[in-house]
């Protein structure tokens, strides 16, 4: 392991990766890949999560190309200089933010959309000039092997490799030495990978889960509040990081919403759901087993079938679920979805509040002052009102958690920032040395009076300051050309 990140470093040394051409050819490169290879790639996610092509498609494929698109469109304005605003003391000066690479990123996928979560960070990486080491999740791994298999074919194979294993390869990958780790996945091995990376003092983006909570305000219109939540929850078998994982609302609002639920999911899946294309399949029997669990001693309202042989559990709802129970507990990732009564929004936001920070906070209300209300007093990773998942979807809104659910965030411009360094650079002249007599020794009152002219402009009040200062600033200016002071 220790070789294979050498070499990349190596290559990440060799300042191939850094150019804006190079980067626009690799990603172009990669776009090509996904379109020339889309059969290969869905028949793998479809391979590991029994997932139609027109929902691998949909649900991972056009977001890969998505970000790519909006890489190749602005990239040659993000990697420009910007130039920062200047005092007094440095206007004759050059100052400005330079993005550079931070070096080799590792980036650690997750299985339950092992194509998007492991290429939109790659997107990112290689946009911001990086060498990157990739590790799909051992559990999808057909897409794993089929990104091991196509990504050397299209891009750069010393500066973007892929590394395949278990348990024993991460750990291994870990005790290297990266410029940046983004690791997606569960909170206990966010904590593994932060603590690794901490060795090194590697910087980490950590996308992690949680319980997302979702509160529905009386006098909403259900039908369309629970066809958006099933949709939502239901989506590839509930095994989806931003799902609504329970529903908070007022006890009388309960029955209504498993009717209107259960009629939403024979809308779409049919009347026998498990010959539904669009319904999924748990990935393996651990999480079959453990989702299970969390059934124990529960009032289900609708659904909760299951076959082990086919990793089937039925869209299942759980009601008047108390919240001391294992499934409040942990994070469900599955198609179980239990409804917490509360007597009124400030319980639901006590609700919140006394839980770790969610990845996701759903809201549906017509009244949007409760939506705000609800987003000031609360806190999670990131929030959509009236819908579900759909900020995932918006790459101007930065990805991320927040406490628990993770730190730091990526998609789009922001995915470019987290793989960069913002360099600031100021770049100033070997003449004008009398300017710098300022702040040599030995030091005086009167050097002191000029810094905070020059520093603090304690001038700056008001229009009236601000002409002096200005007229100051053109004296100083000046004087300090003429070498007078
Ligand atoms: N915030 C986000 O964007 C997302 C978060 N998630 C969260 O991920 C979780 C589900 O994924 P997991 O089952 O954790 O995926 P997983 O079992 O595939 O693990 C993720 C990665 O961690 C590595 N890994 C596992 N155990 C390890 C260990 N002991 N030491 C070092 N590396 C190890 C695996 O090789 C894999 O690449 C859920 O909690 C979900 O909410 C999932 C998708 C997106
Ligand atoms: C148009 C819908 C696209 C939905 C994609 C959702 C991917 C979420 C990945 C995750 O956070 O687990």
């Amino acid at each position: 392991m220790e070789r294979e990140v050498q070499r990349v470093r190596q290559a990440f040394r060799s300042g191939r990766s850094r150019p804006l051409r190079f980067r626009l050819q690799q990603l172009e490169a990669l776009r090509r890949m996904v379109q020339e290879r889309e059969k290969d790639i869905l028949a793998a996610i479809g391979a590991d999560l029994c997932k139609s092509e027109f929902n691998a498609y949909s649900q991972e494929v056009i977001t890969v190309l998505g970000e790519i698109d909006l890489m190749l469109e602005n990239l040659p304005e993000w990697i420009t200089a910007k130039p920062v605003k200047k005092n007094l003391l440095t206007m004759l000066d050059e100052a400005y933010i330079q993005p550079e690479p931070l070096g080799v990123v590792l980036i650690i996928g997750a299985w339950n959309y092992p194509f998007v979560l492991t290429i939109q960070p790659l997107v990112g990486a290689i946009a911001a000039g990086n060498a990157v080491i990739i590790k799909p999740s051992e559990l999808s791994e057909n897409t794993a092997k089929i990104l091991a298999k196509l990504l050397p074919q299209y891009l750069d194979q010393d500066l973007y490799v892929v590394v395949n294993g278990g348990v024993e390869e991460t750990t291994e990958l870990l005790k290297q030495r990266f410029d940046h780790i983004l690791y997606t996945g569960n909170t206990a091995v966010g904590k593994i990978v932060m603590e690794a990376a901490a060795k090194h003092l590697t910087p980490v983006t950590l996308e992690l889960g949680g319980k997302s909570p979702c509160y529905i305000d009386k006098d909403c219109d259900l039908d369309i509040v629970c066809r958006r939540i099933t949709w939502g929850k239901y989506m590839n078998c509930g095994q989806t990081c931003i799902a609504p994982d329970y529903i908070l609302c007022e006890a009388s609002l309960q029955n209504q919403i498993v009717q209107k639920i259960k009629e939403t999911v024979k809308e779409f899946y049919g009347e026998n759901i498990k010959e539904s294309p669009d319904y999924e399949r748990i990935i393996n029997l651990r999480h079959f087993k453990r989702i299970l669990g969390l059934l124990e001693g529960q009032k289900i309202a609708f659904g909760g079938e299951t076959d082990e042989a086919m990793r089937y559990i039925a869209p299942t709802i759980l009601t008047d679920v108390d919240p001391e129970t294992k499934v409040m507990q942990e994070e469900i990732f599955g198609p179980v979805l239990p409804i917490v009564p509360v007597k009124s929004v400030d319980e639901a936001i006590n609700f919140i509040n006394e839980r770790e920070k969610p990845l996701a906070l759903y809201i549906f209300s017509h009244n949007n002052k409760l939506i705000k209300r609800m987003i000031d007093e609360t806190s999670s990773g990131g929030v959509t009102g009236n819908d579900v998942i759909m900020h995932f979807t918006l790459n101007s809104l930065p990805f991320g958690g927040v406490g628990s659910s993770g730190m730091g965030a990526y998609h789009g411009k922001h995915s470019f920032d987290t793989f960069s360094h913002q360099r600031p650079c100021l770049l100033k002249s070997l003449k004008r040395e009398g300017a710098n007599k300022l702040r040599y020794p030995p030091n005086s009152q009167s050097k002191v009076d000029w810094g905070k002219f020059f520093l603090l402009k304690q001038f700056n009040k008001g229009k009236l300051g601000l002409l002096l200062l200005t007229f100051l600033g053109i004296v100083a200016a000046v004087l300090v050309k003429a070498g007078y002071y």
